[in-house]
């Protein structure tokens, strides 16, 4: 699906809205390219079923708080939050009523990087998680599966400039993921603020 007004997915057993123009093409164009430049991205090994591979695209940690985040056998330990990244957080607060202690930043260089089927359920995000997800560069598939009614699903197309927000039981219910695509297509960034308790 291609949106281009503010909307709020009809899907059950979830609570997703979808900005398409949060930010203006401008400042978009001026994040992705200073962030691509200035994030420290790194490549982790991931270990899922008891085997360790590189994980498809880069990322990087960033928190007010030095509290760890683990995922996939990942501990991943935060760095403090540049201006840039500070400014960004504000807007996405303001227009959420929260407040986030960290941003979870991922970098697929091309179509071959990925993130693979899985709920952001950690513990450490508590009961019913709070996520806002900021999209800069090249337009990726974010894929939406019910996880108990395979009838259940649905992708959104998420546009240079956008935010994407996750709450209330859409992580109990639903898993999500950025596929690989064989089409030819530059570098994305992805900013997921958190709250870690
Ligand atoms: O890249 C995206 O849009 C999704 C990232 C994601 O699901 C995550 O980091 O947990
Ligand atoms: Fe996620």
């Amino acid at each position: 699906m291609l949106f281009s007004e503010d909307i709020s997915l009809d899907l059950p057993d979830s609570d997703i809205k979808y900005y398409p123009n949060f930010f203006n093409k401008e400042d978009a164009d001026a994040y992705f390219n200073s962030l691509l430049k200035h994030i420290n991205w790194q490549q982790d090994d991931i270990t899922v079923f008891g085997k360790t591979y590189k994980q498809p695209r880069l990322t990087a940690l960033f928190g007010n708080n030095s509290k760890p985040y683990r995922y996939s056998n990942i501990t991943m330990y935060p760095e403090n939050f540049s201006e840039e990244l500070q400014q960004i957080k504000d807007k996405v607060e303001t227009k959420v009523s929260s407040k986030f202690t960290t941003c979870l930043a991922n970098l697929y260089r091309n179509g071959n990087d990925s993130n693979g089927w899985h709920a952001d359920n950690e513990k450490e995000l508590g009961q019913n998680p709070i996520i806002a997800s900021v999209s800069f560069g090249a337009e990726r598939y974010f894929h939406l599966k019910h996880k108990n009614d395979k009838f259940l699903k649905q992708k959104l197309l998420l546009q240079h400039g956008s935010l994407l927000l996750m709450q209330g039981e859409t992580q109990h219910f639903w898993l999500h993921q950025i596929a690989k695509t064989k089409k030819e297509i530059g570098q994305r960034i992805n900013l997921t603020f958190r709250i870690i308790k």
